[in-house]
């Protein structure tokens, strides 16, 4: 049991009804796990208003209730705490009830259109293979000083955050290194976290069903650099047009990385190929089996962030040169035939642009480049002939398939990619629904030493048809198929 004044500690309070002298059990922001002496904390969110199941939660047991209206029916017994906002009130309820676990870590946060789940990744690698025990928040996955946790969004919850980054210390973590989604700073899902850093990719065009306007996606990513205090350090991208925009307002001290222009911490391609790169980072040169441009850019934000966090540059730059891919980044193979299959995770124009200038710059101009691709239903729908006009233009065969349609009818999806495509590349394309028979389809036009880039759902490991999740593994499929077609 807490106490509720420890539990409010700096929650900013407008008024309060009932005492808040008393010892509660948890914090629940969803009604429906509310129990016995908890503290319901009620907000609106994107479909419904929290407010709405006050009763309910109270019903359930609840004996505090944290709101920014009150109800016209106070119940006799529980406490009423109307504050300002309901959501930055629950991280700070939530980093009390844990302890402030983020004060006793050191805390990297990354947000940016692409390259999230690689440099967390990166970093989480390099730390850890450093000898630190370290925790990941990641699309993917979240690991625990080596626990896997498997992952239900790129930025959970802030309850969530909190009772993991908690497990982290009590583990001895002495670092941890989360995605901050667009979606998780709009929603105050990381209110209240220390952050001793952090990092910015780069924007490009994503979520715009969700933030509507490119400038309002920006301001979402900007407001992570607003809120930091002046003892967290802030890295962007010097390269990125919003690179700058997005430190503008913070008092954070600054830091930028950059490829093409002077910066604190300075990159060079040196060489370029399909089995990596030689690099240059401050002067210091290093190979990497990690390919393109991008990931000379994601690299480099994973060694701005590891020095400033006050590691050896020539000890970071020989722990970089041992890392491999990040699942469904990338991920490279051949099959018996000679045929090079890559399965990569852009789901972006330009995650989707950059994965095919990549593959374009280091092949050979002699092989075929067959791009399967889908976009996701219940998703900003303005990618969709976006893609398509990319895919068909940079592949001698593009085949549009389904990614996870959700709840949208799969053909509607294609129809909209298909107007995208430029009339005079319109005889490359092919629409194959069923993602099975795409990759199929283009394992079967292809010849040795062609090129099949399966773009879109990288590592994931379930496909969502109808709003029911099957198992679906690109990698697995198109293994098993080549297996079966190479006979
Ligand atoms: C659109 C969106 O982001 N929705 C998230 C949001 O849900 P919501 O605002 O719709 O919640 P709501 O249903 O309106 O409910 C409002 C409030 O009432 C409460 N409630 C609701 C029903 C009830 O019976 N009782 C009750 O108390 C809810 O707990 C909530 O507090 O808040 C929930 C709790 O944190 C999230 O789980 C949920 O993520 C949904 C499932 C989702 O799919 N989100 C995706 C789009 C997302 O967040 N993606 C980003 C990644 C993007 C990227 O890759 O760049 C991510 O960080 O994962
Ligand atoms: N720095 C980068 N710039 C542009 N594209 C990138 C970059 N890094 C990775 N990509 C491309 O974007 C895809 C997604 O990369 P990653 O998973 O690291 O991004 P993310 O930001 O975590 O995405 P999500 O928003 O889905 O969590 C990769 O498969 C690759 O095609
Ligand atoms: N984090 C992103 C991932 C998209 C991946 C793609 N495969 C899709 O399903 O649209 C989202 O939820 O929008
Ligand atoms: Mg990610």
């Amino acid at each position: 049991m807490r106490n509720l004044v420890d539990l409010l500690y700096k929650v900013s309070i407008l008024e309060t009804i009932g005492t808040t002298k008393v010892d509660v059990n948890e914090i629940q922001f969803d009604s429906r796990k509310v129990g016995n002496n908890d503290v319901f904390v009620a907000a609106e969110g994107v479909t419904v208003d929290g407010h709405q199941y006050i009763d309910k939660a109270i019903s359930l047991g609840a004996k505090v209730i944290v709101c920014e209206n009150l109800p016209t029916n106070l119940v006799e017994g529980i406490t009423y705490v109307k504050v300002e906002n309901s959501t930055i009130a629950l991280g700070i309820i939530a980093s009390n009830y844990y302890g402030n676990p983020t004060k006793d870590l050191k805390l990297v946060g990354v947000t940016g259109t692409n390259g999230k789940t690689t440099t967390t990744t990166l970093l989480y690698e390099l730390f850890t293979n450093l000898g630190y025990a370290c925790a990941l928040v990641s699309t993917i996955k979240i690991v625990i000083d080596g626990e896997v946790i498997p992952s239900t969004h790129t930025t959970p919850d802030i309850l969530t955050l909190n009772k993991m980054f908690r497990e982290a210390v009590n583990r001895g973590c002495e670092y941890a290194f989360m995605e901050v989604s667009s979606h998780g700073i709009h929603q105050n899902r990381i209110a209240g976290l220390h952050f001793e850093i952090a990092g910015f990719t780069n924007i490009t065009h994503d979520h715009l069903d969700y933030h509507e306007t490119f400038a309002n996606y920006l301001s979402a990513k900007k407001k992570f650099f607003d809120d930091l205090p002046k003892t967290s350090i802030a890295i962007s991208n010097a390269d990125d047009k919003n690179g700058k925009v997005i430190l503008q307002n913070t008092v954070a001290t600054k830091k930028m990385y950059a490829l093409r222009t002077d910066a604190d911490f300075k990159g060079k391609i040196i060489e370029n190929q399909f089995d990596g790169m030689q690099l240059e980072f401050n002067g210091k040169e290093f190979w990497t089996s990690l390919i393109g441009k991008f990931n000379a850019y994601n690299l480099l934000l994973v060694f701005g962030v590891a020095t400033i966090l006050g590691q050896d540059e020539i000890e970071v730059l020989k722990g970089l040169s041992t890392l491999g891919n990040v699942d469904g980044r990338f991920q490279t193979f051949q099959t018996q035939k000679g045929i090079v299959i890559i399965v990569d995770y852009a789901h972006t124009p330009d995650a989707l642009d950059n994965v095919l200038n990549t593959i374009e710059a280091i092949r050979t101009k002699n092989e075929k480049l067959i791009t399967v691709v889908g976009c996701g239903g219940d998703r900003d729908k303005t990618k969709r002939p976006e893609m398509a006009d990319i895919a068909s233009e940079k592949s001698q065969v593009a085949i549009f398939t389904s990614d996870n349609p959700r709840t949208e009818d799969a053909e509607e999806i294609l129809r909209e990619m298909e107007v995208g495509v430029k009339a005079q590349f319109y005889n490359r394309t092919l629409k194959i629904t069923d993602r099975k028979e795409a990759i199929k389809t283009a394992l079967k036009m292809a010849e040795p030493k062609d090129i099949i880039l399966i773009a879109g759902k990288g590592h994931e490991t379930y496909q969502e048809i109808n709003g029911v999740r099957t198992h679906f593994s690109d990698v697995e499929v198109a293994s098993e198929l080549s297996k079966l077609l190479d006979k």
